[in-house]
């Protein structure tokens, strides 16, 4: 079939009236959040999510204490429910009437947490930095968005991680212990020193470096390992970034600041210490399952370690006869490093923030499990995530019922570099489009990729790049579904697969390609494609009957092969025709085909 000429007739104008909200409230460069708006529908989903019935208040879970200004802020906006202490069962039965959760870290949000939910939390707000008592897969798979408050807790933790050092050093618990038993053991608890001495900061990120700065304000030689950090970060701070080994090997301290991940389990194991100098101190406030805790307390008894200043324990809390917390050389602390009213009053806000603007649809620039788009790509790429999204809707309902969907191709032509777009959101927001419409599965930013390979949809992309100078980012969007039969045969493409291809024209998406026919309408609406012979007057009769109907045309085009030949018209509709209406239409003599699409 040759490529059809396109012939537009706008019969009413539509006024544009979507917005944009930015809000980015924090101070991360990479902060962003944006909402979308139409007055066409009362709440239209964002780019993270619809939250159903948002016309009630969404409630909020606080499983554990938050700041009062961080419970304010959620008091405006929603219903909230502090319930602390609770088992995990009693978290699972009161799950399922809530929609966002906060935790701090003693609340394990676990998949069964997810499940018992039924599809109703929407975010996990994380009270704090470490989201290791988050299940992220299972959040991820339930569409669940984890944010967490990773900032306000920093100079807290810092500031403990400083103190145990010292109060590690001087054997300050110790001795308190030993006075308040009415001794007097002045020979007993001298300490080392601090000046001069190698610390091993391992984890230079944000706690880290605020370590590394505190303790070189004491007189202290500061190296640091973390494989990610950037050497020159370190070296503005007058620390030198070395290897894991010569880190453990050199110095007289190590504290410990990286996050639990599977490759930090037990870092510091009976291998690593006995790499390490005899006699060195350890400081943990990052996570007790960073250490063999068994290793660390033969290290103790061995002497390799001399003492240790822990406030993190892999099990929290601890067993009351924990060999390691009766070591006579540990001091503990119950899990205290963010425990400051500053820090508090800071995380709660955070988070607070986060969870509100995720319920409102806002992607948090402290999502975990989505990806981080910056604010000004998002703020650009808007239009385009509409257009993703009407485009797959209107591809999955060209498909004959019968053949599944499993292979769709997206090609964006663009005048960008490869690397100059990012298409993460568009293709979510595709998946949402093709999924929604013929499945019950609520589908959002984050469990997009996720839920097309459950369902077995392969979705690849492909860039045309275009020449010229690169205004906007994309040019053109195309869907084609391969290996299924349509509905509405004029959509399969000289290629042989469904093909749709749509536009942002004046910030409005509008479908420009079905099949291999032209056609350019706004996708505002729903639409009818209709394939009939071309013939002076059917536009006329098309539009009488739906008007006897009191349906609202908005557009109408017409792309055709040549003059007299097939033709496909596209019809924007503001209201549902009845079967009677559809029925009338496909009776019109010239009538070959159409098809009612619901956007
Ligand atoms: N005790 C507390 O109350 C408390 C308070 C705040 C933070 N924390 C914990 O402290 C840790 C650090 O927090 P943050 O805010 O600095 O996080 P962060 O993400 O800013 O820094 C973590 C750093 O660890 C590095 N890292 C990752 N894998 C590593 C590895 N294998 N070896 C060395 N470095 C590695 C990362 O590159 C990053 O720079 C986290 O575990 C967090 O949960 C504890
Ligand atoms: O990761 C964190 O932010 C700290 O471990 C603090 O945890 P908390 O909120 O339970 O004090």
């Amino acid at each position: 079939m040759a490529t059809a000429h396109s012939q537009t007739l706008r019969i009413s104008s539509l006024s544009s009236s979507s917005s944009l909200s930015l809000s980015s409230k924090l101070p991360l460069s990479s902060a962003f959040s944006v909402s979308f708006r139409s007055s066409r529908r009362a709440s239209r989903p964002l780019v993270v999510f619809v939250s159903a019935g948002l016309d009630a208040k969404p409630t909020v879970l606080v499983a554990e204490k938050l700041g009062e200004a961080g419970l304010k802020l959620l008091k405006e906006f929603a219903n909230v429910d502090c319930s602390y202490n609770l088992s995990p069962e009693e978290l699972c039965t009161k799950i399922s009437l809530c929609d966002a959760l906060i935790v701090r870290s003693g609340t394990k949000v676990t998949r069964e947490v997810f499940e018992s939910s039924a599809g109703r939390l929407k975010v996990v707000g994380r009270a704090g930095v470490g989201i290791d008592n988050v299940d992220l897969a299972a959040a991820t798979e339930h569409g669940c968005l984890v944010v967490n408050a990773p900032t306000a807790n920093t100079v807290a933790a810092a500031e403990h991680g400083i103190a145990l050092l010292a109060a590690m050093a001087r054997n300050v618990a110790q001795a308190d212990a030993s006075v308040k038993a009415g001794k007097w053991q002045r020979n007993k608890y001298v300490g080392v020193s601090l000046v001069g001495k190698t610390l091993a900061v391992m984890g230079f990120g944000k706690v880290g470096s605020e370590v590394a700065r505190r303790a070189k304000g004491l007189g202290m030689n500061v190296i640091a390992h973390d494989p990610y950090a950037p050497a020159d970060r370190a070296r503005a701070i007058g620390v030198e970034l070395v290897g894991f080994d010569e880190a453990i090997a050199t110095a007289d301290f190590i504290s410990l600041h990286m996050p639990l991940t599977p490759a930090t389990n037990k870092m510091l194991n009976d291998e690593t210490f006995a790499k390490m100098k005899k006699g060195v101190r350890i400081v943990n406030v990052a996570r007790g399952g960073v250490i063999d805790e068994d290793a660390l307390v033969r290290a103790l008894d061995s002497g390799i370690v001399a003492q240790a200043a822990l406030d993190v324990f892999t099990v929290e809390p601890p067993p009351k006869d924990s060999k390691l917390i009766m070591h006579e050389q540990v001091t503990a602390t119950p899990h205290l490093g963010a425990s400051t009213m500053e820090a508090q009053e800071g995380v709660a806000i955070e988070i607070a923030e986060a969870v509100v603007g995720a319920l409102k649809g806002e992607l948090a620039s402290t999502a975990v499990n989505a990806p981080m788009v910056p604010s000004e790509v998002l703020t650009e790429l808007q239009p385009y995530v509409d257009l993703a999204e009407k485009l797959g809707r209107l591809a999955v309902q060209l498909v004959a019922g019968g053949s599944g969907v499993k292979t769709v191709k997206v090609t964006y032509a663009s005048a960008r570099a490869p690397d100059d777009l990012d298409t993460r959101v568009l293709r979510a927001m595709i998946t949402k489009g093709l999924i929604e419409p013929i499945s019950s599965v609520f589908v959002n930013l984050v469990n997009a990729d996720f839920t097309a390979k459950q369902r077995g949809i392969r979705i690849t992309e492909e860039r045309i790049i275009l020449d010229g100078s690169p205004e906007s980012p994309v040019e053109f969007v195309q869907v084609q579904i391969a290996n299924v039969e349509s509905r509405f045969a004029s959509a399969i493409s000289d290629s042989g697969e469904i093909k749709v291809e749509g536009r942002v024209k004046d910030g409005i998406p509008h479908l420009t390609k079905v099949g291999s026919f032209d056609v350019d309408v706004s996708l505002e609406g729903s639409i009818i494609l209709c394939r009939q012979v071309d013939q002076p007057g059917m536009i006329g009769k098309v539009g009488s009957v739906l008007g006897q109907e009191n349906v609202n045309v908005s557009f109408m085009s017409v792309g055709r092969i040549a003059p007299r030949k097939q033709a496909v018209m596209a019809i924007g509709v503001d209201e549902q025709p009845s079967k009677d209406t559809l029925k009338k239409i496909g009776e019109i003599p010239a009538v070959e085909e159409f098809v009612f699409l619901k956007l």
